[in-house]
C-alpha cells in the first residue's frame, strides 16, 4: 500500500508522529507537506493529495490539520474522494468496512499521537464490506458523474 500525507501548520507535528506509524507498519509513503513554520493554507495540502489518490498514483491518503475539517472539507471536493474526519478508532474501523474511504483527517488540536496512531492502525487494516454498502457509495459515485 502507498500511502500520501500532507498537513497544514496545524498539524505538522502530528503528521511526523503518523509518518511513523506508516514506516512501522511497512508502508511506502510520500510527505507532501508542509514542513513549516508559518501560517499556510490547507487547501493548497489537501487538494493535491485528494487529486494523486483519486489519481490512482497513492492508495490512501492522511490529512492532518488544526481540526481536521478543513482538510476533509477540502478533499471531498476531488471526485473519487471519500475522505472521513476521524477522531476515534471505531469510526476509524466503521468508514473503511462502511464507507470505503480513501483518506482520513485528522486535527492535532482535538487528539494526542497515540489515538492517532491507533486510528492510522485500525484505518489501513480494515476491509471495505461491499454488499449493501457498495449500493450506497454507488449512489455517491453515480451524482459525482452526472452532477460535476
Ligand atoms: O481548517 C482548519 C479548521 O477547519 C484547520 O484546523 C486549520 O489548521 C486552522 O484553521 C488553522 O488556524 P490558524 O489560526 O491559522 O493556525
Amino acid at each position: 500500500m502507498k500511502i500520501a500525507i500532507a498537513s497544514d501548520h496545524g498539524g505538522t507535528r502530528l503528521k511526523d508522529e503518523l509518518i511513523a506509524v506508516i514506516k512501522d507498519l511497512g508502508f511506502a509513503y510520500e510527505d507532501f507537506g508542509c514542513n513549516c513554520e508559518g501560517s499556510v493554507d490547507y487547501p493548497d495540502y489537501a487538494l493535491p493529495v485528494a487529486e494523486k489518490v483519486a489519481a490512482g498514483e497513492f492508495d490512501r491518503g492522511i490529512l492532518v490539520c488544526g481540526t481536521g475539517i478543513g482538510m476533509s472539507i477540502a478533499a471531498n471536493k476531488v471526485k473519487g474522494i471519500r475522505c472521513a474526519l476521524v477522531h476515534d478508532v471505531f469510526s476509524a474501523k466503521a468508514t473503511r468496512q462502511h464507507n470505503d474511504t480513501n483518506m482520513i483527517s485528522m486535527g492535532e488540536r482535538v487528539i494526542g499521537p497515540g489515538l492517532a496512531g491507533e486510528i492510522v492502525r485500525t484505518w489501513l487494516g480494515e476491509a471495505f464490506e461491499g454488499g449493501r454498502h457498495a449500493n450506497r457509495i454507488g449512489k455517491i459515485l453515480s451524482y459525482e458523474d452526472t452532477h460535476r
